[in-house]
């Protein structure tokens, strides 16, 4: 991804410009995974619909195996979409609630034209399902007789069928329960491994992403801010904003950072004109355009409200 931009515009009587993702690179080698993590609202999610084209970017480039395909036809498109898919939060609206989980698994098998005839589809199928450490039975049942961790186990097979090469895997385990949170991140790892898959990784959880990833970038207010390989930005994070998120997760409440006390980093943001406020690197880790903490406090709502 090369300096990839996405600015949205809303607002009826007033136009305004959200830019929710500010210039964004980054590579992903074959294999691995690289997580991305941020606040709510920072723009991980529109990045993962841009990086797979499902919305057009305003600016900026995208390679899958070197070759650009930022602006790539219909049909040469279609190939590169196969082998780059996304697994989303919510996994009952991947799935159709009318059809059984067979017809749902093999559906896309069938647009691709992937199997010759029936028995291969269901042994395909089979395979597949057994793949995700579900069973044969379960292919016959509809996705309300399934619990939410079978039902992300689906989806990824129904994935896996097309033979993807990258998964953007958006905050795939944060509606499940933690016991099988853990079982899905690794059935996530077992598979990388099988079949040589890369992954974006999205979540805000800087736990999940260190155990999940290579590499990390951290993304603010539409930016990356800081990106490198795991184990370093966490043990020795360099930019303000990731030291907040890994004090936060490390260390004792006490011993958190003195600007992890503005709660609504928004508010501060609009308040002080900032976009960058309280982590601007410029000012040498407290940005120079601090507001008053009270008036942040005062003006809460107000400016969340004009955000
Ligand atoms: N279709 C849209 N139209 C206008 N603004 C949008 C649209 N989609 C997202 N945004 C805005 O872009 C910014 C980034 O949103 P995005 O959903 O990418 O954040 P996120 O980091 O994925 O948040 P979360 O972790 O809560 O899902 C937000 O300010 C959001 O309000």
């Amino acid at each position: 991804m090369e300096n990839l931009r996405k600015v949205f515009v809303t607002g009826v009587f007033r136009k305004r410009l959200v830019n929710a993702v500010d210039g964004v690179s980054f590579t992903i080698s074959s294999g691995e995974t690289l997580g991305l993590v941020g606040e709510s609202g920072c723009g991980k999610s529109t990045l993962a619909r841009v990086v797979l084209g499902l919305i057009p970017p305003s600016g900026g480039r995208i390679f899958f195996h070197g070759q650009e395909i930022t602006e790539a036809r219909a049909a040469e498109l279609k190939k590169v979409r196969r082998k780059m898919q996304i697994i989303f939060q919510h996994p009952e609206s991947a799935l159709n609630p009318r059809m059984k989980i067979y017809d749902s698994l093999v559906e896309p098998m069938r647009i691709h034209r992937l199997v010759n005839n029936r028995r291969e589809e269901k042994k395909k199928a089979e395979e597949l399902i057994e793949l995700v450490g579900l069973h044969k039975e379960h292919l016959d049942r509809y996705p309300h007789e399934l619990s939410g961790g079978q039902i992300q186990r689906v989806v990824l097979a129904r994935i896996l069928s097309l033979q993807p090469e990258f998964i953007v895997a958006d905050e795939p385990t944060s509606m499940l329960d933690v016991s099988v949170q853990a079982q899905m991140l690794n059935l996530f790892k077992e598979i990388q491994k099988k079949f040589n898959i890369s992954y974006l990784f999205i979540s805000h959880d800087l736990e999940v992403v260190r155990w999940m990833s290579d590499w990390v970038a951290v993304m603010y207010a539409g930016s990356i801010v800081e990106i490198g390989p795991v184990e370093k930005v966490c043990e020795n994070p360099r930019h303000p904003y990731t030291l907040t998120l890994v004090s936060a997760f490390y260390a004792p409440a006490n011993n958190v950072s003195e600007f992890t006390k503005v709660t609504d980093f928004k508010a501060a943001r609009h308040l002080s004109g900032c976009k960058f406020y309280p982590f601007c690197l410029e000012a040498n880790s407290v940005c120079k355009k601090k507001p008053d903490l009270k008036e942040v406090e005062k003006n809460h709502f107000a400016a969340c409200w004009h955000l």
